[in-house]
């Protein structure tokens, strides 16, 4: 039974390359495309085309391994926590766009200190009268009590709960779904670990304000970057409220946790609302890595009677390894380093980083029932959790989906001019109050085989979303003819820009391209120099 120290060595070691073949062999299964475990040039793995595409056809289609919606997105896009589609009704999606606003015309109107000229002061103070008067009308979109009309054109489905009760925790915070079987599948794999219970449950906390930052990945829809790297820890930490609610210690142990992890939990999230949400998917991937381990020994011990247990009826540790070896596999690839390490940050930075893992470790630590950190330890360890931090820094996809109010709108659009007018009549000052830009679901995530996709500045594919693509599936298309056997890139960075600052902002990702046109461009301003 190898030591603890031993253990993290092999969780971070990369898997031997047999078992990454016949995995990639498996995921690629009927896909045209295999993965190589060295594509060449020193990039590492990367992913093949098995047959021509045309330019525009997709290339690839792929379900994230773990993904998350950020926090602000969570205010503005009320979508199924697990595959990210949109839920409920557009009356609740409109609902929550005018709350929102209304909201921050409230702050603004508090916040109103600033000398501005009379006609835009008349103007402001005009806009926020309008909105301040849907007030009641947003309310009851989102509590199905108004109905709009034309919202049967795009048709949503209805919000499942979450069956640990986290739906009703402050309001777009908590967990929701777009059908049994994703509320299913996520209790399942990570949910039951994370979840926060009813609010009326939980300990008063200023945490989940939304007033968090979100470490949102780049927009360019290609590889994602986190933005915080080392935010300084929030000051302080959530007031949490010592009082007990009736009946709550029984309905946290029914959830197989007490009054005190209920607590880390709260801490945990807040903290990473504060200071990098991305922790927030860190604690997925650990959730889904116990629960897997947990399933295994499960198995494992009504196959075998209890012939693997100890004198207390605990499975031996070193089962408990193998167990956790096996379901780390999903993940096992994915990682290159610790996240203080793998990006191009400076050593004050590095430290910094360090520490705010260190601490949103600590806080999920005390979360997570004491039985399964027992189980597994190597899992609970600041080299893993920094290393499946940096995984995502280096391999994450932002993740969106697109609003569907916007469908709505050009339907509207569409209509005869009498049944438009008759619409807008019922629905105008609701559109008016809209955001120019209706905000989609955001977040990011991991993806097995976008995963293994390396970059070029001019890359044969792109990480695109179509009108039809609803959830928070990782689609690539190709942005030209594609060969058998040609490698699919993307690319990770905005590569308009010129070629020192495409380097730079390679830099982030640990490598300096030398793609076809890097090298001719570097040729070209070596030869303009001499
Ligand atoms: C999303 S992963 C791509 C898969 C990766 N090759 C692997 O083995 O897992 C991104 C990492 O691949 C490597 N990479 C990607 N594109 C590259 C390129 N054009 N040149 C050198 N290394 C590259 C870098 O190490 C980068 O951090």
């Amino acid at each position: 039974m190898p030591t603890l120290d031993a253990q993290v060595q092999e969780l971070l070691a990369s898997p031997a390359a047999h078992s990454q073949s016949a995995r990639y062999a498996v995921l690629t299964a009927g896909l045209n495309l295999e993965v190589h475990l060295d594509a060449g040039d020193g990039k590492g793995k990367g992913l093949f085309a098995t047959k021509d595409f045309e330019q525009g056809e997709i290339v690839l289609h792929e379900a994230p391994l773990a993904a998350f919606q950020h926090t602000n997105s969570r205010r503005e896009a009320i979508v199924c926590s697990h595959c990210f589609r949109f839920v409920g009704s557009l009356e609740k999606q409109v609902g929550q766009q005018v709350s929102e606003a209304v909201d921050e015309a409230g702050r603004c109107d508090l916040d109103a200190a600033a000398p501005v000229d009379d006609s835009s002061a008349s103007e402001a103070g005009s806009h926020q009268e309008a909105l301040m008067a849907l007030h009641d009308d947003a309310l009851k979109l989102l509590h199905g009590r108004l109905t709009l009309p034309h919202t049967d054109a795009v048709p949503l489905p209805a919000a499942v709960p979450c069956q640990g009760g986290c739906s009703g925790f402050k309001d777009c915070l908590g967990d929701r779904y777009c059908s049994p079987s994703c509320a299913a599948d996520a209790w399942q794999q990570y949910h039951q670990l994370l979840c926060m219970g009813p609010e009326e449950e939980q300990p008063e906390c200023n945490g989940g304000s939304g007033s968090g930052n979100s470490s949102s990945d780049s927009g360019s829809g290609s590889q994602g970057k986190s933005q915080d790297k080392a935010k300084a820890p929030a000051a302080g930490s959530p007031p949490l409220r010592a009082g007990t609610l009736a009946g709550q210690e029984e309905k946290e142990e029914a959830r197989g946790r007490n009054q005190h992890q209920s607590e880390a939990l709260q801490e945990f999230f807040w903290h990473a609302d504060h200071t990098n949400d991305i922790f927030r998917l860190a604690a997925i991937v650990v959730a889904k890595v116990l629960l897997a381990a947990d399933c295994l020994l499960a198995q494992q011990g009504r196959e075998a009677g209890a012939s693997s247990s100890s004198s207390s009826g605990e499975p031996d540790s070193a089962v408990c390894w193998q167990a956790l070896l096996a379901a780390w596999q999903p993940f096992a690839a994915g990682h290159k380093g610790p996240w203080w390490e793998c990006t191009a940050a400076p050593p004050e930075a590095a430290a910094d980083m360090r520490q705010l893992a260190s601490d949103s470790l600590g806080l999920l630590a005390a979360a997570l029932p004491p039985r399964l950190v027992s189980r597994f330890p190597a899992l609970i360890t600041l080299p893993v959790w920094g290393s499946i931090i940096g995984m995502f820094e280096l391999n994450n996809l932002s993740l969106f989906v697109a609003n569907p109010l916007q469908r709505w709108l050009l339907h509207l659009d569409s209509l005869p001019h009498e049944e438009q007018a008759a619409a807008f009549e019922v629905a105008g000052p609701f559109i008016d109050s809209l955001p120019e830009e209706l905000p989609g679901c955001e977040g990011s995530g991991f993806y097995a085989l976008h995963s293994c996709c390396n970059h070029s500045c001019s890359p044969n594919a792109e990480a695109f979303k179509r009108d039809e693509d609803e959830d928070g599936s990782a689609v690539i298309l190709a942005l030209r003819a594609i060969k058998a056997g040609e490698e699919i890139t993307l690319s990770y960075i905005d590569e308009e820009a010129q070629l020192e600052e495409r380097q730079q902002q390679l830099a982030d990702y640990g490598f300096r391209c030398a793609c076809d046109r890097c090298t001719a461009e570097e040729l070209a301003a070596l030869l303009q120099l001499h």
